[in-house]
């Protein structure tokens, strides 16, 4: 069974600096990666590579753009940075391979996402498809971002995920009190933590994380880097969410 893991921006970047890898918890999510036998499906957020630029052109996922250089600036630096990131885990002898989403992946006039990857092949071929969030074309309005957390709940329904994990720079979600939530069930009983992100974000952070999440089957857990290895192990740290 397939699980989907995606490695937030928060945690692969330095989301306060533009375009600044977090090299030590690269290595750190590589590594963890590295020591894990089963068939993995990898996402990853724009951290200060995406939301930088895209703020910077006036991209979101709801607002698009027409303008070529602000929608290649966008794709160009999320192709950086998963360059880096599949760099990161083929030096771990990790079989990662590329997946971008503006060549495979479209919205039409109601911003309904549609996603046509290789991804099944590439898996069942030994690979990891390593797939980065993105700018996409939009039925009527350019482009607009497509987030990893949208692209972990399409994948999640397509192949049928075992289960979804999203690592973040937090170590799950906070209540109003700051303590982790162990499992949400419903968004209006949490909804009053619920924020944006504490950097340029356009794609909502915890919020609209934890809305994508709600709305599909598969069990997602949301947890810090300290939490990725026993997820991979099997575990849920961190809070379950559905
Ligand atoms: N209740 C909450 N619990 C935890 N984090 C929260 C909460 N409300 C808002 N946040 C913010 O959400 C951020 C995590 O979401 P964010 O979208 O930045 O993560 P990410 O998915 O790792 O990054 P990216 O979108 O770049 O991939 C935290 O850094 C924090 O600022
Ligand atoms: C701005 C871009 C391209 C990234 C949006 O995806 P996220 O980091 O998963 O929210």
């Amino acid at each position: 069974m397939t699980v989907i893991l995606k490695l937030g921006g928060s945690v692969i970047t330095d989301k306060q600096r533009p375009e600044t890898l977090d090299e030590e918890h690269l290595a750190r999510a590589a590594a963890a990666i590295a020591d894990y036998d089963g068939e993995l499906v990898l996402v990853h957020g724009g951290g200060s590579f995406g939301h930088h630029h895209a703020s910077e052109h006036g991209i979101s996922s709801e607002a698009g753009s027409h303008d070529v250089a602000g929608a290649f600036a966008v794709h160009d630096a999320m192709r950086r940075l998963n360059d880096a990131v599949l760099a990161a885990l083929q030096e771990r002898d990790v079989p990662a391979l590329p997946v971008h989403p503006l060549s495979a992946a479209a919205r039409d006039g109601d911003g309904e996402l549609s996603l046509s990857t290789p991804v099944e092949t590439i898996l069942s071929e030994g690979f990891v498809p390593t797939i980065q969030a993105d700018v996409i074309a939009h039925t009527g309005a350019g482009v607009t971002v497509v987030s990893g957390d949208e692209l972990v709940v399409e994948l999640a329904e397509q192949l049928d995920a075992e289960r979804v994990g999203l690592c973040a720079g937090v170590p799950g979600v906070f209540d109003e009190e700051g303590q982790v939530i162990d499992h949400i069930e419903s968004f209006a009983t949490v909804q009053a933590a619920l924020g944006g992100s504490d950097a340029t974000d356009v794609t909502g952070g915890m919020a609209a994380k934890i809305r994508a999440l709600l709305d599909m089957d598969t069990p997602a857990s949301v947890f810090g880097l300290d939490g990725l290895e026993g997820f991979l192990d099997g575990d849920s740290p961190g809070t379950r969410v559905g």
